[in-house]
């Protein structure tokens, strides 16, 4: 049985990744860790994510869970998650990090404590939306620049990054089967006399509303005709179950920084 931690027991992510974890027959919830001053600190984690009682009870503090997990999945904020991959590098703790909204030094971070002990980062674990940057990465080849790229997405109303980790993923998949680079020619949001639209932007746009869980769409478009690659999450368990999946592909994995695309078998 894999020993896993959560990290964030108490959010939305950490109550699926408990249901998710109490699921799957190869793995166990080891601990979950909540903030110290939190009035969650003690309850059982099995009732907080209201799969009944579990009997493994929430931690103020990963240190002392240490011993206790083999795996910790983190998704949380950034500061939490880049301290817990130098935690997780210096103890041998192999890392899901599910955290989106790091900019390329943080990426960096991330990805030395990669060098020491194996680690998958991903902005979303879900499969479809992996299918999907595959999908994306043929129809932008096959379309070429007589098409014009937009990416639309809306999540709840909570979020609090944008545009999230998956639309970024995708524009950096289409840019990157197109030639470009997205840092050169995306565009966040349009207002006022804007002028025509340059054919080498990348745009992007966000809605924040309610409880959506998280709909992506990628529009290609040109005279004639538009193709238009969508996702939509129903659940929050499809995220929690790809990184349940990328936990058990880890065990086998030397140190390293790994992808949703490589757990997959998509690269
Ligand atoms: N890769 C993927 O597939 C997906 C990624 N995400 C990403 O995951 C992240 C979390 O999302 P979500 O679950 O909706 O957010 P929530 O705010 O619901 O959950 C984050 C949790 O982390 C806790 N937390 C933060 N720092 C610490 C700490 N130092 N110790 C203990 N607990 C801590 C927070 O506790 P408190 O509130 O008490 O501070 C909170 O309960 C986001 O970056 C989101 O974009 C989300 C879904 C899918
Ligand atoms: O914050 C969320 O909820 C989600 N975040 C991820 C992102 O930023 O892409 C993945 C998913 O869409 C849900």
């Amino acid at each position: 049985m894999i020993k896993v931690a959560v990290m964030g027991a108490g959010g939305r992510m950490g109550k699926a990744l408990i249901q998710a974890i109490n699921e799957d027959p190869q793995t166990v919830l080891a601990a979950g860790i909540v903030e110290p001053t939190s009035s969650l600190v003690g309850v059982d984690l099995g009732e907080l994510a209201g799969v009944g009682k579990l009997g493994v009870m929430a931690s103020g503090s990963v240190e002392e869970a240490l011993e206790a997990f083999d795996v910790l999945i983190d998704f949380t904020t950034i500061e939490t998650t880049l301290a817990n991959a130098q935690l997780c590098a210096a103890n041998g703790k192999q890392l899901i990090v599910g955290t989106t909204g790091l900019n390329d030094e943080q990426k960096a971070l991330l990805a030395a404590a990669g060098e020491k002990t194996p680690i998958v980062f991903a902005p979303n674990m879900s499969v479809g939306v992996n299918l999907c940057f595959k999908l994306l990465e043929m129809a932008a080849a096959a379309l070429g620049d007589d098409y014009d790229v937009e990416i639309v997405e809306a999540h709840h109303r909570h979020k609090v990054d944008a545009p999230s980790g998956t639309a970024l993923g995708m524009g950096e998949a289409v840019a990157k089967a197109l030639g470009r680079d997205l840092k050169e020619v995306a565009v966040y949001g349009r207002e006022g006399h804007t002028g025509a639209r340059d054919s080498k932007t990348i745009g992007f746009a966000t809605m924040r509303v309610g409880d959506v869980v998280g709909d992506h769409t990628v529009v290609f478009g040109t005279e004639g005709e538009r193709v238009e690659i969508t996702h939509k999450a129903s659940s929050r368990m499809t995220f929690a179950k790809g990184a349940v999946r990328a936990c058990k592909w880890l065990q086998t994995k030397p140190a390293g920084l790994y992808s949703m695309q490589d757990v997959l078998n998509l690269n």
